[in-house]
């Protein structure tokens, strides 16, 4: 009797392969409740990569402490920023997804386009698993983080590996690792700051605002900080402004370590004091909103600038669904498709078939080789 060989969906005879984008985004809870919110901080926090204290010490601390007390809280954060679409994180990310295959679509490639987030849902193994099933034998993952750092980019890349490990027949894998210095990125981030400023004018000073990460991670060799300056100054340059005129911080500090600095609420704070009467933040790391750019900034941070005396807080948005950041993303994921066919799949089924037929067809009508 032959024996069923085939453990994952084979292809089928004639099936075209396929080439396909995953995004990556860093994730959101399912809900604004403490129940979504322990689950999606459970995992998010048991990542080695995004907390680095050893695991019986860390483990005691998160689920005696941390995951008894911090879902409530966050929750109450997520509500404030909710929308009746969803987290607002998850809603642009899969709007960029979409946008990018109609752009890539209306420059005659076509490939599979889907999102998956690192934490909560849709995951990445059940994106790359429904990609393979749709055919797809060539995936570009591209995370949507532009500065590299071990929390996040390495992190999107072990679930890929995860996942690489367990699949009989891998696909090919491409990675983009980081695009903080890529022209098309810098000038979307330049575009909404000349948007902004048609009409407000220029403030006193601009501060650039990314995520903050542990401090001893740089010496540990982490690029993150580095590319975060680099991406301000390449955006300062860009925009003609002199090195008073902006600043960098980091936000969103966890826990008693040091992280990062400057940090951004303390930097607010002071810059009120010293009488800097207007601030503009801009948070150039994050490609869409999120809790930490609607709620920590455009609340907390805005709240704690006016009581400290500032007159003037105008919050930047993210690049969310903005066209210069969809060209952008379409032109970085140009640079990394290039040799991988994307063409119609109908095109490339017609070959396929054609070839089977020369070669008298594969057993069963199982073909495990569609090109
Ligand atoms: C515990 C350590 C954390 C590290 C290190 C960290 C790095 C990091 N995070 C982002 C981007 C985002 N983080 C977001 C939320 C968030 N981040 C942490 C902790 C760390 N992040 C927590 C606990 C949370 C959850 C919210 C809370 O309870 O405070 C988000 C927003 C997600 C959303 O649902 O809107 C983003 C985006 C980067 C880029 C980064 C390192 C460079
Ligand atoms: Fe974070
Ligand atoms: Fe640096």
């Amino acid at each position: 009797m032959p024996m069923p060989f085939h453990t994952e969906p084979p292809y089928t005879h004639g099936q075209a392969a396929r080439t396909a984008i995953l995004l990556c985004n860093l994730g959101t809870p399912d809900a604004p409740t403490a129940s979504a919110l322990r689950r999606y901080l459970g995992q998010f926090l048991s990542d080695q990569r995004v907390v680095e204290i050893p695991k019986p010490l860390w483990w005691l601390i998160l689920h005696g402490i941390i995951l008894r007390t911090r879902p409530r809280k966050s929750a109450a954060k997520y509500a404030s920023i909710w929308t009746p679409e969803g987290s607002p994180l998850a809603v642009w990310t899969a709007k960029q997804a979409a946008l990018l295959h109609d752009a890539l679509d209306d420059a005659g490639q076509q490939v599979l386009v889907r999102h998956a987030m690192r934490y909560g849902n849709p995951s990445i193994a059940s994106q790359l698993d429904s990609l393979k099933a749709e055919g797809a034998t060539r995936i570009l993952i591209l995370p949507l983080y532009p500065q590299y750092s071990g929390p996040t980019t390495a992190s999107v890349l072990d679930a890929v590996y995860a996942w690489a490990a367990r699949t009989r027949h891998i696909p090919e894998l491409r990675f983009v690792n980081h695009y903080h210095d890529d022209a098309g990125y810098i000038d979307a981030l330049a575009t909404s700051l000349k948007a902004h400023w048609k009409h407000h004018g220029p403030p006193d000073k601009l501060v650039m605002s990314f995520h903050g990460v542990p401090e001893r991670t740089l010496h540990l060799g982490d690029p993150y900080h580095c590319e975060s300056h680099k991406t301000a100054r390449l955006l300062a340059e860009r925009m003609g402004l002199h090195p008073d005129d902006y600043q960098v911080t980091f936000q969103s500090r966890f826990g008693k370590a040091k992280w990062l600095q400057p940090y951004t609420e303390p930097t607010l704070v002071q810059l009120a004091q010293s009488g800097v009467g207007r601030v503009d933040v801009i948070c150039p790391g994050f490609s869409s909103d999120c809790l930490e750019t609607l709620e920590e900034i455009n609340q907390e941070a805005r709240e704690a600038f006016l009581h400290a005396g500032g007159k003037e807080f105008h919050y930047i948005a993210c690049l969310n669904d903005s066209p210069s950041w969809i060209a952008a993303l379409q032109h970085i994921a140009q640079q990394h498709l290039q040799g991988w066919p994307t063409q119609a799949p109908d095109r490339l089924a017609q070959a396929s078939a054609k070839a089977h037929a020369l070669a008298g067809g594969a057993p069963n009508g199982v073909c495990q080789a569609p090109d």
